[in-house]
C-alpha cells in the first residue's frame, strides 16, 4: 500500500496567530469557533495571512452488493442515475457548490453502470459494485489498495492545479451500512449506535438492517481490526477512494472539509492509518443520521454546523464553506486596536 508522508503540524505559529486574533476590533473570543479555524488554517499554512485557493468538492460513487439485501429504501440504479444528476448540474451538491464560487469532481469509483467518456466525469472503476458483505468481503485487498491510490492520484492532480482547500462527498445507495460497520469496528462503538435511517428507513426497515449488518460481521468473525482489513472487508470503493483521497489531502498540505456519516467513516480509516490527517480536518456539519455526533466525539472533532441535514454528496462542506472563508476573511481583513485606534483597556 502507498504511505502517506503527512507532517504533524507546526504549532510554533499559534502564539503569533492566537496574539493577531486577539488584537482584533472585538472582545476577546467574540467570533466564536472562526477564530478555531482561523488558527487551525494559520497553522496549517505556516502563516498570519492564509489564503483559500480553488476550492473542490470531490463527489466519489460506487455502488454496493449488500443494496440486493434490503439494507436501504432505495435501489442501486439510483447511484448510477445520481451520478447523471451530478453531471447534469441538478443535484443538491452542484446547487450548493455553484452558489459558493467552488470547483466539483465527479468521480465513478466502482458504479455497477458503463459511463461513456464524459468531460465532467473522472473514470477511476474499481469493479462494478462490492460484493455482499454478508457473504463474503467486499473487495479484495488489492482492490482496496487501488480505490486508495486512484483516491491519492485524484487529489495530487487537483492540488497541482492549486487547490488548497477541498472537500469530499459521496455517492452509494446502502453505504450509511458500510459506514456503521466500519464506525464499530474501528471506533470501538456498538454496532446498535452505529446504524441509523440512512435515506430514510421506518422501523421495520432500520430494524432489518440492524439485524443483517450484525449477521455480517458475525459471518467474518474473528475481524481482523486493522484500517485496511477492514475497509476491504467491509467498505466501498467509493468509501475506499475518499480515504486514500484524504489522506493525500493532507500529506500535501490541503484544508480537508469533512463532510457527513459516510465521509466521516473514510476519515475515521484514515485517521487509524495516520492520525496526524486530523490536524488538516475541518468537520464542517453534524448530520442527523445516528451515529453521527458519537463519531464525531470519538474524533474529538467540533463540528461547525448543525443543521439536521442527511445527505451526504458533499453538501454539508459546501454549505460550510462561506463560514470558513469568513474565518481566514477577518483574520486578514478586520481591524487590530492599533490600526484603528480603538481602546483595548478593560475598565477594571
Ligand atoms: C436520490 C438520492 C440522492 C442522494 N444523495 C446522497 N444520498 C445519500 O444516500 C445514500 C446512503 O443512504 P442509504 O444507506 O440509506 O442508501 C448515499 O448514496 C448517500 O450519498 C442520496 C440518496 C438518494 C436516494
Ligand atoms: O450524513 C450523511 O452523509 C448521510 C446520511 C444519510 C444518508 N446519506 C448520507
Amino acid at each position: 500500500m502507498a504511505t502517506f508522508n503527512i507532517t504533524p503540524i507546526n504549532k510554533d505559529i499559534t502564539a503569533a496567530l492566537q496574539h493577531k486574533i486577539d488584537n482584533k476590533t472585538k472582545p476577546l473570543g467574540a467570533l466564536g469557533l472562526l477564530e478555531n479555524i482561523a488558527l487551525q488554517i494559520g497553522c496549517i499554512q505556516q502563516t498570519l495571512t492564509p489564503v483559500l485557493r480553488q476550492p473542490n468538492i470531490v463527489v466519489f460513487a460506487g455502488d454496493h452488493g449488500i443494496a440486493k439485501e434490503g439494507v436501504s429504501p432505495f435501489p442501486q440504479e439510483v447511484t448510477y442515475q445520481m451520478v447523471f444528476n451530478f453531471l447534469q448540474g441538478g443535484a443538491g451538491i452542484n446547487v450548493f457548490t455553484r452558489q459558493n464560487g467552488m470547483q466539483i469532481r465527479v468521480v465513478d469509483a466502482g458504479v455497477n453502470f458503463d459511463f461513456n467518456q464524459h468531460p465532467g466525469l473522472i473514470h477511476a472503476k474499481v469493479g462494478m459494485g462490492t460484493k455482499s458483505y454478508l457473504h463474503e468481503p467486499a473487495m479484495t485487498q488489492v482492490q482496496c489498495a487501488e480505490a486508495m491510490e486512484k483516491g491519492a492520484a485524484i487529489v495530487r492532480e487537483i492540488h497541482q492545479e492549486g487547490c488548497n482547500v477541498i472537500g469530499f462527498g459521496e455517492m452509494g445507495i446502502s453505504n450509511t451500512s458500510a459506514a456503521a460497520i466500519i464506525m464499530s469496528l474501528l471506533g470501538d462503538i456498538p454496532l446498535e449506535q452505529c446504524i441509523g435511517r440512512g435515506t430514510g428507513l421506518d422501523d421495520e426497515g432500520l430494524t432489518k438492517k440492524k439485524a443483517i449488518l450484525a449477521e455480517a460481521i458475525a459471518r467474518h468473525k474473528p475481524i481482523d481490526k486493522t484500517p485496511i482489513n477492514v475497509l476491504s472487508t467491509f467498505g466501498g470503493f467509493e468509501i475506499a477512494m475518499m480515504c486514500g483521497a484524504m489522506l493525500q489531502a493532507a500529506a500535501s498540505g490541503m484544508i480537508i472539509l469533512v463532510d457527513g456519516f459516510i465521509s466521516t467513516a473514510a476519515l475515521l480509516t484514515a485517521s487509524k492509518i495516520n492520525e496526524h490527517i486530523l490536524d488538516y480536518c475541518i468537520f464542517t456539519h453534524q448530520s442527523n443520521e445516528r451515529g453521527h455526533h458519537l463519531m464525531l466525539s470519538h474524533l474529538k472533532a467540533v463540528p461547525l454546523l448543525h443543521l439536521g441535514m442527511r445527505l451526504g454528496e458533499g453538501t454539508g462542506a459546501a454549505v460550510a464553506y462561506p463560514i470558513i472563508l469568513s474565518a481566514v476573511t477577518f483574520l486578514n481583513e478586520m481591524a487590530s486596536f492599533e490600526s484603528a485606534g480603538v481602546s483595548n483597556k478593560v475598565e477594571a
